[in-house]
């Protein structure tokens, strides 16, 4: 093995430790299948999706929590009708004893159901402590949001970051899906000047059809450009096959500079496939490690 491949192979183990992986609240059944390749005390994420209720959302945090995982809640703010809806949750989590970890997050509704707008006026509630909230991610966007624009995001990043902080709960970056690494490591160098020194977990899509990728991409806003899917490992004119993060990690791997970018994990969205992704997760550490 050559000092170069022997560097990359170190840095690509070390990003995938401690990786976490996101379910909705529908794929309990698909957590229990995939519970044996998991890593036990892995951060398992929980949507908080317009499809499911709170009894899907609660149940699937539970579910997390018996198979030997951490549970992080998703709360969408635009999603909550009302400060009851929101306490009920907490409550509720509270007492499941899944509450430790949350995910703060918008929504995508364009107009919010309730009184809340956005996930800063969650955190400024000071209610997520009350229910024995100790961690809290915030979201990420190294392209961009497409309904949202730049200055308002860093400004909305920052101001989160500032109000976990003065209330003592530590908090960590979760960033949306990309297929590109160019972007996300400039955007990592952006918040580190900004201050913010906090771990950030970089979101990928775990293994999944071309198809099914294009199609949340274009829901999310995410660049798919001929270029950067090549550069992924997928071709636009081949909807019918399957593409993983494979060469994604290895170059997130190889440009990853500890000093320059802080820490790093990594987050899989599984987009239906727990198993596929846990058992690709697996595989790959293991062949990184060979
Ligand atoms: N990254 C992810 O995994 C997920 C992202 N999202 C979406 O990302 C968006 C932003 O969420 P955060 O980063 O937590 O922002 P945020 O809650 O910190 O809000 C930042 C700013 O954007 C505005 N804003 C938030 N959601 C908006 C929307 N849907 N349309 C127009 N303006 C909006 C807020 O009023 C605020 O000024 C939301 O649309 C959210 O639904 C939703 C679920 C998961
Ligand atoms: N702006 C934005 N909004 C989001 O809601 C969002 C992001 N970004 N980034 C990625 C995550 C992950 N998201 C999702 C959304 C849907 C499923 C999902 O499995 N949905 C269907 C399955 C439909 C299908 O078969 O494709 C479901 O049953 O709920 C998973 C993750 C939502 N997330």
């Amino acid at each position: 093995m050559t000092p170069a491949s022997t560097a990359r192979t170190a840095v690509s183990t070390s990003l995938l430790e401690d990786f976490s992986l996101e379910m909705t609240g529908k794929d309990v059944s698909r957590l229990e299948e995939a519970g044996d390749a998991i890593p036990q005390g892995t951060r398992i994420n929980v949507t908080f999706l317009g499809n499911e209720d709170l009894q899907m959302r609660l149940e699937a945090a539970r579910a997390v929590k018996r198979l030997g995982f951490v549970p992080v809640p998703h709360i969408s703010a635009r999603r909550l009708g009302s400060r009851d809806d929101f306490e009920r949750f907490l409550a509720a989590l509270h007492a499941d004893g899944t509450s430790d970890n949350v995910f703060v997050v918008g929504g995508d509704p364009a107009h919010p159901e309730g009184p809340y707008a956005d996930s800063l006026s969650l955190i400024d509630t000071g209610l997520l402590q009350e229910y024995g909230v100790r961690h809290v991610s915030v979201s990420g966007y190294p392209e961009g949001h497409p309904e949202i624009d730049g200055t308002t995001l860093w400004s909305a990043l920052c101001a989160k970051y500032a109000a976990l902080g003065a209330q003592s709960l530590e908090s960590g970056i979760i960033t949306q899906f990309g297929f590109d690494v160019d972007p996300v490591l400039a955007w990592v160098e952006e918040v580190r000047n900004r201050g913010i020194g906090v771990p950030i977990r970089i979101g990928v899509p775990g293994p999944a059809g071309v198809r099914r990728l294009m199609g949340y991409a274009a829901r999310f806003g995410v660049g798919t450009s001929a270029s950067v899917v090549k550069k992924y490992g997928f071709s636009l004119t081949n909807l019918m096959g399957t593409a993983g993060p494979d060469r994604f990690l290895r170059d997130l791997a190889e440009a990853h500079d500890p000093g320059r970018h802080g820490e790093l994990k990594i987050h899989f969205y599984t987009f239906g496939g727990l198993k596929a992704t846990s058992d690709w997760a697996a595989r790959f550490r293991k062949e990184s490690l060979a």
